[in-house]
């Protein structure tokens, strides 16, 4: 196993099953430290389930996952590591500058931060409204203000751009790019093709298996377009050409709920989604339960 210090992450021979389907099937991975690595690939190919596995909350059936230099999900990362799921991980009824403060107060983030983030992510003209009266795009720019509270070294960000118009999508890929100049790792996944360009590499991802680990500008070159759709299209036929299967097999999702660990919030709230658990949130829920959840990623999904 390679154990460089560059890497922020290391996957190796990962196997994960979700219900009945077998996602990943001894996946390797490395991730670099200061770069923005994004995650691309159509719908269901296994980015949330790799980005769960990086932050520790996804139960794996074997491999080895290595977050900046520990075990994915123990202890140490809790506040090195921040995920921003699809699902905005706030409340309702407070304020955006209050969620913001409860969450520093929290992870233990300096005041001050709650400030900037709030202004990093543009909301700064809507602090004082409540979540609620927000709109979708504004909610989930809130969760990703959370996710920035405490500069972690780590953010995984699930399709953090998804809903935002031309102009705000802009707005942050600069912002995650001065994250990045900053020091920190960002894991972005996309279904956006021309977001690729921003990234510093590229993992191409197709039924739970990486079709290209690349640059922006390898990824152009090799397949001879400039059209990061075609490339990926081209990179696709490739695959198929080889003889792989375009999906895994999927015989059901009706268990999906037996992935809440034991001890979860499965309580329905529109703003949180128990099948993703969030960093920020398993300190929320350990705060007010008095419970470590480090625990979640032994016993994990049932
Ligand atoms: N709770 C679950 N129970 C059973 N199967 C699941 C569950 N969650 C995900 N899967 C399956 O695992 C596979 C990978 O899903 P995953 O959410 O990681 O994909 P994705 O690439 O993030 O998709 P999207 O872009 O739509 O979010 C899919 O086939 C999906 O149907």
């Amino acid at each position: 196993m390679n154990n460089t210090p560059a890497n922020a992450v290391e996957v190796r021979d990962l196997k994960v099953r979700r219900g009945t389907t077998q996602v990943f099937d001894g996946l390797q991975l490395d991730i670099p430290r200061g770069q923005i690595t994004g995650l691309l690939g159509p719908s269901g190919c296994g980015k949330t389930t790799l980005m769960r596995s990086i932050v520790g909350v996804q139960k794996i059936d074997s491999g080895d996952v290595t977050v900046l230099d520990d075990p994915a999900g123990t202890s140490p990362q809790r506040r090195r590591v921040a995920y921003d799921t699809q699902a905005a991980s706030v409340y309702g009824d407070l304020t955006v500058s209050q969620n913001l403060r409860y969450f520093a107060r929290l992870i233990g983030a300096p005041r001050s931060d709650v400030d900037r983030v709030i202004g990093q992510v543009g909301l700064r003209g809507h602090a004082d409204q409540t979540i609620a009266s927000l709109s979708g795009g504004e909610e989930n720019r809130v969760s990703l203000a959370v996710a920035m509270l405490g500069s972690p070294e780590l953010l995984v960000l699930d399709e953090p751009t998804v809903g935002l118009d031309p102009v705000l999508r802009a707005e942050l890929w600069t912002l995650f790019r001065a994250l990045a100049d900053g020091g920190a790792t960002l894991v972005v996944s996309s279904h956006v093709m021309d977001e690729a360009l921003r990234c510093d590499r590229l993992v191409l991802m197709r039924a739970g298996r990486i079709i290209a680990d690349t640059t922006p500008a390898g990824l152009l070159a090799e397949t001879g377009t400039d059209d990061p759709d075609a490339a990926f299209l081209a990179l696709v036929e490739r695959d198929e050409a080889a003889g792989h299967h375009a999906a895994p097999d999927v015989d059901t999702v009706e268990d999906a709920d037996a992935e809440a660990a034991p001890g979860a919030d499965t309580t329905p709230s529109p703003h949180t989604e128990p099948e993703h658990p969030l960093t920020r949130r398993e300190l929320r829920e350990a705060h007010e339960s008095g419970e470590h959840h480090a625990r979640e990623n032994e016993e994990g999904e049932r």
